[in-house]
């Protein structure tokens, strides 16, 4: 592989601990992934889970407290033999939240910076050749001013491509964008790698903008990396509790293990029998027989003739469709994208059934179920 990362860990703060007290949580917590060249990895998980952290690692700005990551088989992080490779040795392109250009200088000139090395005709030739890259080859001559956000952000991403890194890190490159912009963006900055054959690791907290720019996601949390896979497999066969409930708009729904007929298991929940898939082993149920099942709002369908009503109790439009939250009589609450010419008011009570091609269920959690107010 090429960017190989194996058990790593960052500790801040390891001085001596407190009398008595815990020791530091770390950062991260032996957290190990790998891309093979020219794939795009992203990182995603809640505020303070240890992306950036991950991120500053990779890029040699913090230590490894342990484990080791190398590129293209250059060991640069080590904490075994003590190796630590300079930032500036690794020949990692950066983009950061902030675009961090020069005022003072000309895009040209910001572009050039890495490469200041070159002879300058070669120089101006990458210079326009990363520009037209990122769709702005006639802004050379401009002050980053004279630009918008976006067109900022990606001369920042010109002048980290232009002395062709190893790697290329990008930490909520498009945070301070506003939501329209930011995955337009997402999708150009997916191509622009691509054309490149750029390895890229990038973090964000928009899964919006990690389905659009990964080949891999990784779902951080806690310093831990909880799953590392295609984007296909982490929405539809996510591996732990927390990946399932992080990853799209979903709810869990209690069910009991039953038996049809036929003698094969059903899962029994307030919007019906659900058949698992032929060939798809259940986890193990709590001892009376009960799973937790997660129900994504793509599975649960608005139907006129279902004999299943529930209570709208909000609604968010989203464009095409609006992400309703239903509460159904039993006290249960789910959610459901409905296409937007449904318009429903709150309060009004509508058709829906579970119509689920992947059914993630996982053992129920210890301690008593959380009480669901009752319909009012
Ligand atoms: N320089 C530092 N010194 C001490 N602790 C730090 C430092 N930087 C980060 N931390 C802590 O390490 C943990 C992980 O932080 P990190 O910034 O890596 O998370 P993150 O997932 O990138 O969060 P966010 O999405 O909010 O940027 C947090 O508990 C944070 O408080």
């Amino acid at each position: 592989m090429f960017l190989e990362i194996v058990e790593a860990s960052v500790h801040y703060g390891r001085g001596p601990r407190a009398a008595g007290g815990d020791p530091p949580r770390p950062a991260v917590d032996r957290v190990s992934l790998a891309l093979a060249r020219g794939e795009i990895g992203v990182l995603i998980g809640p505020s303070g889970c240890g992306k950036t952290s991950l991120l500053r690692a990779v890029a040699g700005l913090e230590p490894l407290s342990g484990g080791r990551l190398a590129i293209d088989g250059d060991p640069l992080s080590d904490a075994a033999r003590g190796l630590h490779c300079p930032a500036e040795a690794r020949r990692i392109g950066m983009v950061f939240q902030d675009y961090a250009l020069f005022p003072h200088l000309d895009v040209a000139a910001n572009v050039a910076f890495g490469i200041r090395h070159l002879p300058p005709a070669q120089r101006r030739e990458r210079v326009q050749e990363v520009l037209a890259l990122v769709g702005l080859p006639q802004v050379a001559a401009r002050a980053p001013h004279q630009l918008s956000g976006g067109q900022q952000q990606r001369v920042a991403l010109a002048r980290a491509l232009a002395p062709q890194p190893r790697l290329m890190l990008l930490d909520e490159p498009f945070s301070s964008l506003d939501a329209e912009l930011r995955e337009r963006l997402a999708q150009e900055l997916r191509g622009i790698l691509k054309a490149s054959g750029t390895t890229a690791l990038f973090v964000t907290h928009d899964q919006l903008e990690a389905f659009a720019v990964g080949d891999r996601i990784g779902v951080m949390h806690r310093g831990r990396l909880e799953q590392w896979d295609a984007p296909y497999a982490l929405y539809h066969r996510p591996r732990s509790r927390f990946v399932a409930g992080f990853i799209g708009d979903s709810v869990f729904t209690e069910a009991r293990v039953v038996r049809s007929p036929g003698d094969l298991p059903l899962l029994r929940t307030a919007l019906g029998d659900l058949a698992p898939p032929p060939g798809l082993p259940l986890p193990a149920p709590s001892p009376d027989g009960r799973l937790d099942v997660l129900l994504r709002a793509d599975d649960v369908v608005h139907d006129d003739d279902a004999p299943l009503k529930a209570r709208v109790e909000r609604k968010a439009f989203h464009g095409a469709s609006f992400l309703y939250t239903l509460r159904l009589p039993g006290g249960e609450q789910v959610l459901a994208h409905v296409p937007s010419h449904h318009d429903h008011q709150v309060g009004d009570w509508i058709g829906i059934r579970a119509e689920l091609d992947h059914l993630v269920a996982f053992p129920p959690e210890p301690g008593p179920v959380p009480a669901t107010p009752p319909l009012r």
